[in-house]
């Protein structure tokens, strides 16, 4: 009996320490005849803070939204916590935010609240203390009675944050969650994230085009016109680069990047050299086949 139950918990031990979070194989996106993410593949860890970064309009919102599986037309396969992306199961074990907050106006931050718990179906004992956590976690407490509407911009950010930490999801994914905020609130949500992920084990996914909060992160995704232009830890990113911070090593990688293309529009396509996408790519090791085409 002890040996059964002890093999089931190493079992579930095992499966504490699983492969990816996400895990993407030749991905596309086509937005309005565009492709808008060209065959990317990458994987995320688990428990860690990975920064998606890059230029606007390089394609973040579009790869966060096939991750969360609110994107039409992308093919390829895109692996959630163990899930294709999409996946009914997935729903509860996600939070996402995304750019525009989306709460009531009408409603009061801690109705807000309340009534997002019932739509995800937290029980009713445990309501009020999830609503207690989330609003302390964002540090809304003293505007958890007011009006969404007599909100700051940042404040109704703030409440919609605390929406996506409703039930402790596995995975948080967050839509540059910091734009408009002053820095004692930057650095205050940025100790949060840290929380979730060092503390109680969330993978959280930060799309950000303000390179110094790159810094913040356990690894970055550096992205430039729907391709990934480096996969890797800022440590390594500046020092890959012989660069004094990630800002600079992602322009370092852009100009190579450039360059590369530039010698293979002159006639040099058959050089063995690979751009840095390629370089990630072939890093990533094995790509799935499957699809999860939606
Ligand atoms: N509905 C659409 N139809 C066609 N193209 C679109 C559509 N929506 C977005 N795009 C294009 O897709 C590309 C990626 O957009 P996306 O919003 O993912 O970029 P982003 O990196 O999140 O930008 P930002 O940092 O400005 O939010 C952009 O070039 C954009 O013009």
């Amino acid at each position: 009996m002890t040996r059964t139950l002890s093999r089931v918990f190493i079992h579930h031990m095992m499966n504490k320490a699983p492969g990816p979070a996400i895990e993407a194989a030749g991905l596309r996106v086509v937005r309005g005849g565009r492709t808008v993410l060209d065959d990317l593949s990458f994987t995320i860890p688990p428990g860690r803070i990975t920064g998606l970064l890059g230029p606007s309009g390089c394609g973040k919102s579009t790869l966060m939204r096939s991750i969360v599986g609110s994107q039409a037309h992308v093919t390829g396969t895109l692996n959630v916590l163990g899930h294709p992306a999409g996946h009914r199961s997935l729903r509860p074990r996600l939070g996402y935010v995304t750019q525009a907050p989306s709460v009531y106006a009408d409603l009061t931050a801690r109705q807000n609240l309340d009534y997002y718990a019932s739509v995800l179906g937290i029980a009713h004992r445990d309501r009020a203390a999830q609503v207690e956590r989330a609003l302390t976690d964002v540090n809304l407490m003293s505007h958890a009675d007011n009006l969404a509407a007599n909100l700051s911009g940042g404040q109704r950010g703030r409440v919609s944050l605390a929406v996506a930490l409703l039930g402790e999801p596995e995975l948080l994914v967050l839509d540059e969650p910091t734009v408009g905020l002053d820095p004692v609130l930057r650095r205050d949500l940025w100790e949060l994230f840290h929380h979730i992920a060092d503390d109680r084990g969330a993978t959280v996914l930060i799309s950000s085009h303000v390179m110094d909060e790159a810094e913040r992160c356990h690894r970055l995704l550096l992205m430039r016109e729907g391709r990934i232009l480096a996969d890797d830890t800022p440590d390594a990113l500046r020092e890959r680069t012989g660069s004094e911070t990630v800002e600079e090593a992602f322009l370092r990688l852009v100009d190579e990047a450039n360059s590369e293309a530039g010698s293979e529009a002159n006639g040099n396509a058959g050089s063995t050299a690979r751009t840095p996408a390629q370089q990630t790519k072939a890093d990533a090791g094995a790509a799935p086949t499957e699809s999860s085409a939606r």
